[in-house]
């Protein structure tokens, strides 16, 4: 077979999404994931189908690292919540996300707060508000938060454009990342030269691939964090390729996701082991994607939308 259309059960909601679907892409190098969230029009989804296609058809540049360490991310979930998924991961660094429409500055800081017990004093957190405030809003959150936390790593993402987040960081004494504005932009360049952020986030999948991926990270010049878009191992693989690549890599990255997932198509799962994951050569086969295997009309719709993407990207 050289597809598979899955759909996995999300163990907290995500992103406003209780369920994961996608389809898993077979070629002459191995498995590529093709996963783009439901509500992306055809043409945002051709850099998802490039990067399926660059896992199956040619695989990965060669690593410079053997691991690669991970945050555990943190969803809208009560402090107790929070605090077991922190012990349960074995990281040393976690993301919060924050600025939800479910959960309030004072809810937010209740989970960070459970957040910090459950690391201790050494670890890491850092908090993603999904391009959620306003200016002036991110600069009285941050710092509720950063209390909160008693020091945080970096804020994902405060507001929605580069020219705030360029303010925000002016404001502010936290690490400011940009996620959404590295992933839209025509130009990754643009969020350095206008000083809007000391971190980028880089998501293999949006951006077209591992090699577009290292482009883009030399391109804007920030220290980078790679972080997942919730794939399966399949997908998690081209993200722990991508880190593994990397020139430098200063901080530990979003690919500790495994755990926001009720299942898998693979027997062996990227779940990181005291918050490090194997660097891999190539996807893990999807052995166990008949677990997961999606119903019929599910089935339908991602190969309807495989083919508009595939005409789209391929002109005829
Ligand atoms: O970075 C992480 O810890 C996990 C990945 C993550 O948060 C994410 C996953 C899917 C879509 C958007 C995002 C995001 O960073 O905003
Ligand atoms: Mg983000």
């Amino acid at each position: 077979m050289d597809h598979h259309v899955y759909a996995i059960p999300l163990r907290n909601r995500f992103r406003g999404i209780t369920v994961r679907e996608g389809v898993l892409l077979h070629g002459p190098a191995g498995w590529g994931e093709f996963c783009p969230f439901r509500d992306y029009d055809v043409a945002e989804c051709v850099p998802w189908l490039a990067a399926a296609v660059e896992a199956s058809r040619d695989g990965w540049p060669a690593p410079v690292r053997d691991s690669v360490e991970v945050n555990t991310t943190v969803p809208v979930v009560s402090p107790e919540r929070a605090h077991e998924l922190v012990a349960e991961s074995g990281c040393r660094t976690a993301k919060v996300k924050v600025a939800d429409p479910r959960s309030s500055l004072v809810d937010d800081c209740a989970r960070v707060e459970a957040v910090r017990d459950a690391l201790g004093p050494h670890g890491a957190i850092r908090v993603d508000a999904n391009a959620a405030w306003d200016v002036d809003t991110a600069v009285a959150a941050i710092a509720e938060l950063d209390r909160a936390a008693s020091g945080l790593e970096y804020v994902e993402q405060p507001c929605e454009s580069v020219d705030e987040l360029a303010r925000v960081r002016r404001k502010v004494d936290v690490r400011i990342a940009a996620d959404e504005s590295i992933r839209r932009a025509e130009d990754p360049l643009r969020v350095a030269v206008a000083g809007a952020a000391d971190v980028a986030v880089l998501k293999v999948a949006p951006l077209g691939g591992v090699r577009r991926a290292l482009e883009v990270a030399e391109a804007c010049g920030l220290p980078c964090v790679v972080s997942s878009a919730v794939e399966s191992s399949v997908g998690l693989a081209a993200g722990v390729a991508l880190a593994g690549a990397l020139p430098s890599l200063d901080f530990a990255c979003g690919l500790g996701t495994r755990s926001l997932l009720g299942g898998d198509v693979t027997g062996n799962s990227l779940c990181p082991v005291d918050g490090f994951l194997p660097v891999p050569r190539r996807a893990p086969e999807p052995e166990r994607a008949a677990d997961v295997t999606a119903d019929g009309p599910t089935r339908a719709w991602w190969l309807d939308r495989l083919a508009r993407v595939r005409a789209l990207a391929t002109p005829a």
